[in-house]
């Protein structure tokens, strides 16, 4: 149905682990605090802990951002008003170093690797650019599936091996970005596979579109998912059909993460679509995933509750390649911190209450 490394990594995936939580929750009951006061940050840490099955977690740094660039045949039903060149021009912007998320990623201390899954152009080699292009873009879902399933199967194990390799490269904690002009509508399509919802509850405006260009959208999405049925039940059959390059080696990158315990923040409604496919191949994955953010688009709020996540930031923030997950970052590292580093009211000599 897969392939072998797919199957060993979803095996791989194993759950928390119950005592090193409790250890988690008993140390953050003698930290110099008032009990609970951390709020949503005691249980965060309490699933890192979980998570590493170890007590306190390592320290989660350093951080590695991942954005995997891909291009969509789909973009040929004018569902976004950007020519498809803007994917590889945004790919030498990241590289170069001049994009948001290059910002946000020197600000908080985060590496960042490009990953070409699938863009139009062929590209050079670069220092921070994985080449591992399965195909030059998508076809046009509304005609005929995205990609094969071999396709979509060679970009699932891209992901886990990214995955692996920052993670021997040293990485404590991985992060999700993406660029794809069009994305959004891929993503919106598999939302609304993975959770059964109708596309026009999903579907958003994505880079900012008009009303118009809205309704066509949702449109080209209805058809192709009439065209293809996609099922739940078959996640690399839905990537495939209705998916992107970018979107299946998202939900190989998560599942790579899991496999070897270390967290992934996700990042917007791109991220949110691949963990679904992630959660359908490996319910498990789950425990590893952290919702860095609420992407405007519709979609992301159905697929963060499907996925059972709440996202630690809402700034109204629409942008994708990794922006959201990259601000998180500093959170969820603060709440691993905690664990290794307050005194507890013994040590200190504070007294309680
Ligand atoms: C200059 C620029 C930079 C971006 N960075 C991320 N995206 C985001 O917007 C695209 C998806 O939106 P849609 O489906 O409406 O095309 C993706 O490439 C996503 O990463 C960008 C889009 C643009 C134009
Ligand atoms: O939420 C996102 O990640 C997003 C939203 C709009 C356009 N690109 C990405």
């Amino acid at each position: 149905m897969t392939s072998e490394l797919i199957r060993t990594t979803i095996e791989g995936i194993s759950p928390l682990d119950g005592e090193a939580m409790q250890a988690a929750r008993q140390r953050q009951a003698r930290l110099t605090k008032p009990a609970g006061s951390l709020g949503e940050l005691e249980e965060l840490s309490v699933r890192m802990a979980g998570l590493a099955a170890s007590c306190p977690p390592p320290v989660l740094a350093p951080a590695a951002l991942a954005i995997f660039a891909a291009d969509h045949g789909v973009h040929a039903q004018e569902v976004t008003p950007w020519p498809q060149a803007v994917t590889t021009q945004m790919v030498a912007n990241f590289l170069a170093g001049g994009a948001a998320v290059n910002a946000f990623a020197r600000q908080a201390g985060v590496g960042v690797t490009i990953v070409d899954v699938g863009v139009l152009s062929d590209l050079d080699p670069a220092d921070g650019l994985i080449l591992a292009k399965v195909r030059n873009g998508t076809a046009d879902m509304s005609e005929e599936p995205a990609m094969s399933r071999e396709e979509a199967v060679a970009a699932v194990e891209t992901g886990i091996g990214v995955a692996g390799r920052l993670i021997d490269e040293g990485a404590r904690i991985l992060l999700t970005g993406d660029m794809g002009i069009a994305n959004t509508t891929a993503s919106a399509a598999l939302i609304s596979v993975f959770t059964g919802r109708d596309a026009g509850m999903v579907t958003g405006y994505g880079t900012g579109i008009d009303a118009a260009t809205h309704l066509r959208k949702i449109e080209v999405i209805k058809r192709a998912l009439a065209l293809h049925e996609p099922s739940a039940e078959d996640p690399i059959g839905a990537l495939s059909t209705v998916g992107g390059l970018e979107h299946a080696a998202l939900a190989g990158f998560v599942l790579g993460a899991a496999a070897r315990r270390v967290p992934v923040i996700l990042d917007g409604v791109t991220a949110v679509a691949a963990a679904l496919a992630a959660q359908a191949l490996a319910p498990l994955s789950r425990e590893a995933m952290i919702a860095g953010h609420r992407s405007v688009e519709p979609g992301a709020t159905v697929a963060l509750a499907k996925l059972d996540l709440a996202p630690l930031l809402e700034f109204g923030m629409r942008l994708g390649e990794g922006t959201g997950a990259v601000l998180a970052y500093p959170v969820v590292a603060s709440a691993v911190r905690v664990l290794h580093e307050m005194a507890t009211f013994d040590s200190a000599g504070v007294t309680e209450k």
